[in-house]
Order: C-alpha cells, then sequence, then structure tokens
C-alpha cells in the first residue's frame, strides 16, 4: 500500500500496490502493521456497504461525536464518487479545511479519515457502491452532520444534487451548531 498524506493531517489517501501476473493482480488493502506504522488507527470495528442508484446522489457529511469519533476507510467499489472530508478538530491548524478526491472502482484508491472529521460524497455515475471500514461501532445517539451545502464549509460539488436523504437535508447549518462542536470536539472530550 502506498500511503499519502493529504493536506489535512492524519488523513491519507492510499494507493494500491498491484502484484500483476496472468491472471490480473493481487493487492492488500489494510494491514494492522503498515496501518500502525504511518500513524492511522489500526482497527476495523465494522464494515459497511452503500448502494446508490442514481448519479449526482448525495451522501454527507456525517461525523460521531466523541467517544464514538470513529476513522473510515472509503473506497468505491462499482461507479465512481467524489469523496469529501472536513476536519473538525478545534484545536487543527486546518480546522474547517476540506479535501476532495476521485474514488472509482477502476482507480482503486482509498481515503483513510481521521476520527473527528466529517464525511460526504457524491456519486458520479448511476449504481455506484461505496464501501467503508469504520475504526469504532455505528452509534446513532452519537451520529450528527452538517447540511452539504452549509456556506462556512464551502464544498463544491460537481453534479446537481439529484438525491438526498431527508435527514441529510435537514441538517442544521454549521453556524448553529459551532460552540457545541467545538465543545464536544476538543481533544479531550469524551
Ligand atoms: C451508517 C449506518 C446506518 N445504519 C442504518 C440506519 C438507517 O436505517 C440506514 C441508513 O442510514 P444513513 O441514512 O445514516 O446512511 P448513510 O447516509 O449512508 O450514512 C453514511 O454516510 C456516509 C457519508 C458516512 O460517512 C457513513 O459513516 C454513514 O454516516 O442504515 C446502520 O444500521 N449502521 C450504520 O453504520
Amino acid at each position: 500500500m502506498k500511503f499519502i498524506e493529504t493536506q489535512l493531517k492524519g488523513a491519507f489517501l492510499i494507493e494500491l500496490e498491484k502484484h500483476i501476473d496472468e491472471r490480473g493482480f493481487f493487492a492488500r488493502t489494510f494491514c494492522q502493521d503498515e496501518f500502525a506504522e504511518h500513524g492511522l488507527k489500526p482497527i476495523i470495528a465494522q464494515s459497511n456497504i452503500a448502494h446508490n442508484i442514481r448519479k449526482g446522489t448525495i451522501r454527507g457529511m456525517h461525523f460521531q461525536y466523541p467517544p464514538a469519533a470513529e476513522t473510515k476507510l472509503v473506497s468505491c467499489t462499482r461507479g465512481a464518487i467524489v469523496d469529501t472530508i472536513v476536519d473538525l478538530r478545534p484545536e487543527s491548524k486546518t480546522y474547517l479545511q476540506h479535501f476532495s478526491v476521485e474514488l472509482t472502482a477502476d482507480n482503486m484508491r482509498a481515503l483513510y479519515v481521521p476520527e473527528r472529521f466529517a464525511h460526504g460524497y457524491q456519486t458520479l455515475q448511476d449504481n455506484t457502491d461505496t464501501t467503508y471500514q469504520m475504526g469504532a461501532m455505528y452509534s446513532p445517539s452519537l451520529q450528527a452532520g452538517i447540511k452539504y451545502d452549509d456556506p462556512r464549509l464551502g464544498l463544491v460539488w460537481p453534479l446537481e444534487p439529484s438525491v438526498i436523504s431527508d435527514k441529510d437535508q435537514a441538517y442544521r447549518r454549521f453556524d448553529e451548531i459551532e460552540t457545541e462542536l467545538i465543545k464536544r470536539m476538543s481533544h479531550n472530550a469524551g
């Protein structure tokens, strides 16, 4: 695996190192030791798949508050997405900055999302599947989100949004939750 750190400290783009032969290739997609060596949390508590019927679908921007703050290792196994993360660590030099990358079934790249980041994506094709491994358990009572088009985040979505869940549409503006978020996301919270 090739670990490429993004401009958001601790968030990594992971590329495959392919062992190619006449059958095709073999590549590792997760390794406890390599993750730990690069400072990534080497734990998979849950692994999930999401199927998206329509191009333009947006899911996000989601996170869990401590003590259920979760890492995510996101990849796209069918179709293509633009994956986006936002740094919500109040003590971070890049607080509120975002990073976006295209993950596709063809490029097989994965994005490692640290704890205390918001995460979301938009599908670029019909019938797109994402799979992601979480470093902590799903915790509905600590799950929260920010509206995908909140001006404070300044996210640019490549396509006109086509499908968004009622839950994601209903998330409050960042300005309304920032005080609470800073308190609950501070390094020693939880
Ligand atoms: C995320 C999740 C959902 N669910 C259930 C709750 C609900 O009935 C149904 C759909 O849930 P949601 O609408 O929250 O699914 P979705 O909008 O796909 O949520 C996901 O979005 C992306 C962007 C992420 O970053 C993920 O961590 C996760 O928050 O699945 C679980 O049982 N376990 C889980 O881990």
